[in-house]
């Protein structure tokens, strides 16, 4: 594996996945860092692993040929700013934060004109398996020869890479990412603040009610600042989540006026624009990114296959003790408004976006059982009748639909505000909720996001 020597800056859960990675996969000198007081003990801690622990960035900077930051977004100027002087004449430097308008200016300020741009980004997080997954790359100022050497050392993840520019890469983040955990982390804070767990209530019975508990959880069980990175530093996120907002707020007036007829009139509108289906039309065809109509194989699957991830469902029954999951009780699965998913799909429709032109360049996982769930919703016109028949007439829902609609406007107003401080709060908060079942949680979901993912 040549004389190429790899650096990595942060020494976080990414920073040790991609460290450990390339060591495993034969290159002879990785050296890494992380915060100079962090020193020591990283240092003890991975004595004898192979990895050549230093003591700060300009120590990394100075001798790697390629250098990847794996700090948080919001330091990235600042890291940057402190090495980038130290760093090696002619090598290649990357940045692994998720939003990347903050890392694209820290670089082009920071670093010297005789070195090279190629940032990267990982579309999952650190416990997923990195096979088969989207890693994007940025050849932002680079000859092909130098995104060739990258291609090579990443080769390892065994991921697909996606080739974007700096600039396409936050548009479409802005999309997978920050929209998509506005919605999760609005059911979190919304079951939190009626004091419910949603896998102890009745409403809550299994189906894609499972996917949207497991979820939350796994985004609650993560670091705050990786969300708030993403969705406060991004330009582009502040559009997409006010949307959501927007047509929450938007569909919860209709239902509580119990407009049914205008309801369903505006929920069919954005079914046909953002999957292209017809009044009656119950296909697999979605409109592709040229605008034609292709087959494609529904990510979801069945309400039975969901339920053998409820974690209620898991504690009642001694199936899963057994492994023998299939047999679990079906629960017939009663109409729910479903009110976080008719917002998304007529938050895509209001803005014109085309999530199967997501799922292709860079989808994460949750992000395509995200679609999963929309797709599977949406997919049967007697299905999507009865959420909105729920939504305007079962007043069982409303005061859920109530919490989930102030708490989507108060994670817009944080993101719009771009204060981490609030953002933090709020999610603390609501982790602090849930805290006692992330183990159990993390297992189910992984779990679930292997099965259905892999079907
Ligand atoms: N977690 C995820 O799912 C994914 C994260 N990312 C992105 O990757 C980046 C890293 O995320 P992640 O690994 O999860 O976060 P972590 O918090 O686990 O890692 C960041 C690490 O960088 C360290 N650090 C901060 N400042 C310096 C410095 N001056 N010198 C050296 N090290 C420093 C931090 O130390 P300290 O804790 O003391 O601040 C921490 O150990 C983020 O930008 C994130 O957005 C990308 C894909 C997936
Ligand atoms: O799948 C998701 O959206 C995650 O939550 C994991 C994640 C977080 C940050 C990233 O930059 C990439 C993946």
């Amino acid at each position: 594996m040549d004389t190429v020597e790899i650096g990595i800056i942060g020494m976080g859960d990414m920073g040790r996945l991609y460290a450990t990675k390339m060591r495993d996969a034969g290159w002879k000198k990785v050296n890494v860092c992380d915060r100079p007081e962090n020193y020591d003990k990283l240092h003890k801690e991975l004595e004898g692993s192979g990895l050549n622990v230093l003591r700060d960035g300009h120590l990394v900077s100075r001798r790697s040929d390629f250098i990847i930051y794996s700090v948080e977004a919001a330091f990235i100027d600042k890291v940057v700013e402190q090495y980038g002087s130290s760093t090696k004449i002619g090598s290649i430097v990357a940045g692994q934060t998720s939003v990347k308008a903050p890392e694209k200016a820290a670089f082009e300020k920071h670093l010297p004109q005789d070195t090279y741009i190629i940032s990267c980004h990982s579309m999952h997080g650190p416990k997923v398996d990195p096979t088969g997954q989207p890693l994007i790359l940025i050849q932002h100022r680079a000859p092909d020869e130098k995104l060739r050497l990258v291609e090579r050392i990443m080769a390892c993840f065994k991921s697909n890479f996606v080739y974007l520019t700096y600039e396409e890469h936050d548009t479409v983040t802005a999309n997978t990412q920050a929209v998509t955990h506005a919605a999760f982390l609005s059911m979190g804070t919304a079951w939190s603040c009626s004091n419910q767990y949603p896998w102890e209530s009745e409403r809550y019975p299994g189906g894609i009610e499972t996917v949207k508990i497991n979820i939350c959880l796994r985004i609650y069980s993560a670091k705050w600042h990786v969300y708030a990175g993403l969705a406060l530093l991004n330009p582009a996120a502040k559009t997409q989540v006010r949307q959501f907002a927007q047509s929450c707020t938007d569909l919860f007036k209709l239902m509580v006026a119990e407009r049914e007829e205008e309801l369903m009139e505006r929920v069919f509108a954005a079914r046909k624009k953002v999957f292209g289906w017809e009044k009656e039309e119950e296909s697999n065809s979605i409109i592709s990114r040229t605008g034609t109509k292709v087959e494609r194989k529904p990510i979801l699957m069945s309400d039975k296959l969901l339920d053998r991830f409820h974690m209620a469902a898991r504690k009642a029954t001694s199936h899963s003790e057994t492994g023998d999951l299939s047999t679990a009780a079906p629960s017939p699965i009663p109409p729910n408004s479903h009110l976080s998913l008719l917002a998304i799909v007529d938050c895509w429709s209001s803005l014109g976006i085309n999530p199967y032109d997501h799922l292709d360049l860079a989808a994460t996982p949750i992000f395509r059982m995200w679609i999963g769930v929309c797709e599977y919703l949406f997919r049967s016109p007697e299905r999507l009748r009865g959420a909105c028949h729920a939504a305007a007439k079962d007043h069982s829902f409303r005061a859920d639909d109530t919490e989930f609609v102030i708490a989507s406007r108060g994670w817009a107003q944080t993101v719009q505000f771009g204060n981490f401080d609030s953002y933090e709060r709020r999610f603390e908060e609501t982790r602090g909720f849930f805290e006692h079942r992330f183990q159990e949680a993390g297992a189910v979901g992984a779990e679930m996001l292997k099965v259905v993912l892999a079907s």
